[in-house]
């Protein structure tokens, strides 16, 4: 009798805002007609990428290939989310060929890892490869690292500490998970600032492990899906954070809110607020979707750290209302009303 062949995954982790989805729509896009089925894990529940991967106008990319799983971050809620969600896609008549498991930025990947060898899925799915995707210019900014002077004076409170900044953990942890790295938004950065981003990036890997760099996120899914990896049967050689207290951990190092906006009349001056608002109160990721006064298009809004790019994604349907909102996510004791009130320009 012949060994049932197992439904390779892929898990794309990367912190928020490095290009995750732009990258799976580009796998999407150029996949050669494979079936591809996607579970989309974010924070926040305005279900903004599973939009953003639904809206793709790909050719074959069916609306119930894409499962998104809102209900907090994908390492949590293993047990209630993602294998119910994993079961009822390979027992679908038409199974996908391959599944890819885009995370929450703020996941971390290992929980995640361990939940494919639970015996409802260990027999039939494998991990084919976790993809890291790097915001290349966050790097080179320094926001993963750490102040050398703040760990030293918290070590001896805690001689355990590794981090004074909780994006340092969450950046590792990713890293430490990784097959393979892409390194994303390289349009943004020179050679230079890119060798030195690779160098920091090669010091956190602990072991050998290709960086790719990318625009967009735009690499051959030939090299992305494929790396036959079976991560499940070799989580000792990807260490966590959170080893010591098997896995479990706590996301109140960071807060996310929706702030809930009216129709608007001008895009520019939205934008323009938004970015003050991120530069001002120092917010990691805003995204979100806006009505404008007179337009049947929506307009789509994606900022990481102050940096902004907006477009009308589809028209409002006859059936919604044409509100509009934005997810805002940082580090936590964000000041929501300030930032509500400064985004509503009120
Ligand atoms: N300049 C530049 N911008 C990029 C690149 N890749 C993605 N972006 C932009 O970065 C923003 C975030 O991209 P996403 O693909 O939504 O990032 P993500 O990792 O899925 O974000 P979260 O799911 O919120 O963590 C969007 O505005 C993208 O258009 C790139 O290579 N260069």
């Amino acid at each position: 009798m012949s060994v049932p062949t197992k439904v390779p995954a892929t898990v794309i982790t990367g912190f928020l805002g490095a290009g995750k989805t732009t990258l799976l729509r580009h796998v999407l896009g150029h996949s050669g007609g494979k079936r591809i089925a996607v579970i989309v894990n974010e924070f926040g529940s305005l279900g903004i990428d599973g939009d953003t991967l639904r809206s793709c106008g790909i050719p074959g990319c069916r609306d119930e290939d894409i499962v998104e799983l809102a209900n907090g971050c994908l390492c949590c809620t293993v047990a209630d989310d993602f294998l119910p969600t994993m079961e009822a896609l390979l027992d679908r008549a038409d199974p996908p060929e391959h599944i890819v498991i885009e995370t929450s930025g703020l996941a971390l990947p290992k929980p995640l890892l361990k939940a494919f060898n639970w015996p409802s899925i260990r027999t039939r799915v494998t991990v084919d490869g976790v993809v890291a995707v790097v915001d290349a210019p966050a790097v080179s900014a320094g926001r993963f690292a750490d102040d050398p002077v703040a760990v030293e004076a918290q070590r001896a409170a805690d001689a355990a500490l590794d981090h004074d900044n909780p994006l340092a953990e969450v950046f590792e942890d990713q890293l430490g998970a990784a097959d393979l790295v892409v390194l994303n938004k390289c349009d943004l950065l020179d050679e230079g600032a890119l060798g030195a981003v690779e160098r920091d990036v090669s010091a956190h890997l602990p072991r050998a492990v290709k960086i790719l760099r990318a625009n967009e996120g735009r690499l051959d899914p030939a090299v992305l899906l494929g790396l036959d990896a079976a991560a499940e049967d070799d989580l000792a050689s990807r260490p966590s954070h959170h080893d010591a207290v098997d896995g479990e951990h706590e996301h109140d190092d960071f807060d996310s809110f929706v702030v809930e906006i009216a129709e608007q009349t001008d895009a520019e001056a939205l934008v323009e607020r938004l970015r003050a608002v991120a530069a001002e109160h120092d917010v990691l990721r805003m995204k979100g979707f806006a009505a404008l006064a007179g337009r049947p298009m929506r307009l789509a809004v994606q900022g990481v750290g102050d940096r902004f790019r907006h477009q009308f994604d589809r028209p409002w349907s006859p059936s919604e209302t044409r509100q509009g909102g934005i997810v805002v996510i940082g580090r936590s004791g964000l000041d929501r009303d300030g930032i509500a009130r400064a985004i509503r320009g009120g």
